[in-house]
């Protein structure tokens, strides 16, 4: 598995002066960014969001799921510290792509849970990877993180690739009336952490 670096800018947002770097996988061809912030090299753990994308909840406002608010919060929380990264993984729905995501929606509207869904389309119920993330953290010369997430599993395959998760970071934000029960099945059958 490994990636290219293909270029960096700066990336002010409204969350704060960000840079932005760009990489290409050279296994799927697909393009990955990381919004980093402060001196990320001197050894010290670094706070860190690694985010799959969702078009419709990054971009689009979705109140089906919490990613557009978790995004949020880890940028605001990075740019509050004045230090960290997001690793903006383009493995939309858990993997099966934007298309195939609508259809799981729809599925979903007809009643089926999220990972129900998934599976009555032929998929695995989250078929991401986070293997991209080594070459990614070496080319920062990124060593140990303090990650982002409520999902034990994403913590177990980046200890598995050899990264150091020193600390988890809770991110419970985001629960409306439209993904209270996408998020309880996030916790009775995918395992994620989340009290509320
Ligand atoms: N297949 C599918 N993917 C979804 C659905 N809702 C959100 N996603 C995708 O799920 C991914 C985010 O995964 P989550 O399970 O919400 O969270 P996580 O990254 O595992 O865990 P956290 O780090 O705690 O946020 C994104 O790629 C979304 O596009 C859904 O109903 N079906
Ligand atoms: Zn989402």
């Amino acid at each position: 598995m490994e990636v290219k670096f293909i270029a960096e800018a700066e990336l002010p947002t409204a969350l704060g002066e960000f840079s932005i770097h760009g990489f290409e996988d050279i296994v799927t061809g697909k393009e990955h960014v990381v919004l980093a912030m402060g001196d990320l090299s001197d050894d010290q753990p670094v706070l860190c969001r690694v985010h799959s994308e969702c078009l419709t909840g990054d971009a689009l406002f979705s109140l089906r799921c919490d990613c557009g608010p978790q995004l949020q919060f880890a940028m605001e929380k990075i740019a509050a510290e004045g230090r960290g990264m997001i690793i903006y993984l383009r493995q939309e729905g858990r993997g099966i792509g934007l298309l195939n995501k609508i259809k799981a929606y729809a599925l979903q509207d007809a009643g089926a849970d999220t990972v129900e869904a998934n599976v009555k389309l032929g998929f695995e119920p989250d078929g991401r990877e986070y293997d991209v993330c080594k070459p990614i953290l070496e080319h920062f010369g990124v060593r140990r993180l303090r990650l982002m997430t409520n999902n034990p599993r994403k913590v177990d395959a980046l200890s598995d690739l050899g990264i150091e998760v020193v600390d988890r970071v809770p991110i419970e934000i985001g629960l409306n009336q439209h993904n209270e029960s996408y998020l309880a099945v996030k916790v009775s059958k995918m395992g994620h952490l989340l009290r509320n």
